[in-house]
């Protein structure tokens, strides 16, 4: 996120910019925060894009992930944001989604609902979750379906290569180097045609999951990474070993992830270059 953004923050009362660090490699769009600042500075972010696109769109569009993810967005709960932010122009989705029932505790749907959007006034027809009722494939086609509908619409705004165009997603990334259900060397990685794709052979439990397809990702306004693991350099099978080494072949998927790296034509991180930043997050944590 921009550099600028770090000034405004720091007229937050509630944000010690002092505590985030600059990778020292340069990676302008990297910052180290500890547990807690990183919270803040994402409600801070957060909030600042919601009022940015509510006010020039009259909608604002965001894109979850699952993981560790939610329980960071717990600032966004409390005041001043619960009070200051529209909520009545979110539009809420998921860049993955598990195909469990949505009382499952493997849904991601639930854990955002239970951990933030019961907690905020969005209108339950601004969330939309998945058609449980129905198989992956069945339930990525009809996800898809409804993208296209709020992009006719205009809820959701739109690319100039016509692809639907998020205001922000907010994405995790798995011990592998995954983000959302985009796995190391899965045929998936490849899909440049759907926006919503399917799989029943993921490598992380549950099998059966649908997922946003990297073009859709790369077309969001924002993404923001919410990195707060260690990365394995190890397992069973050495797969993931292996990824970490080869400097997981994201790279150009990532640099495309923010329109903000791409003008600054800098280099953006892989998993492996967030594995080097392990250190200073444990010296924040
Ligand atoms: O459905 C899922 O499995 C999650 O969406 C997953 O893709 C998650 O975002 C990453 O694994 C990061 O998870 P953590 O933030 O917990 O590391």
């Amino acid at each position: 996120m921009k550099n600028s953004r770090n000034e405004k923050r720091s007229q937050h009362p509630n944000v010690e910019t002092q505590a985030s660090l600059k990778w020292e490699k340069g990676y302008k769009n990297v910052e180290v925060f500890s547990k807690e600042h990183l919270a803040v500075s994402l409600a801070y972010d957060v909030a600042q894009l919601s009022t940015k696109f509510t006010k020039e769109r009259g909608a604002f569009t965001v894109a979850l992930s699952g993981g560790s993810l939610i329980k960071y967005l717990r600032k966004l709960v409390d005041s001043p944001y619960a009070e200051t932010i529209d909520w009545s122009k979110w539009h809420v989705f998921w860049v993955d989604e598990r195909v469990v029932p949505k009382d499952n505790l493997e849904s991601n749907y639930k854990l955002a609902n239970d951990g933030f959007l019961s907690k905020v006034p969005i209108p339950p027809l601004n969330v939309y979750s998945i058609d449980d009722s129905l198989p992956p494939d069945g339930a990525a086609d009809v996800y898809e379906t409804t993208l296209r509908r709020l992009v006719t619409s205009n809820v959701i705004a739109t690319s100039t290569n016509g692809l639907p165009k998020f205001d922000l997603m907010l994405l995790g990334m798995g011990p592998d180097g995954h983000v959302a259900s985009l796995f190391l060397g899965h045929p998936l990685l490849n899909e440049d045609q759907k926006w919503i794709s399917f799989l029943n052979d993921s490598p992380k439990q549950p099998p059966e999951r649908i997922t946003f397809t990297f073009p859709v990702i790369n077309a969001s306004s924002n993404v923001a990474m919410v990195v707060t693991r260690e990365f394995t350099t190890s397992s069973k099978d050495g797969r993931r070993g292996r990824a970490l080494e080869q400097n997981v072949p994201y790279s150009s998927d990532l640099l495309a992830l923010q329109p903000s790296i791409q003008r600054s034509q800098e280099q953006t991180p892989t998993s492996k270059d967030l594995l080097a930043l392990q250190p200073s997050i444990q010296r924040l944590a």
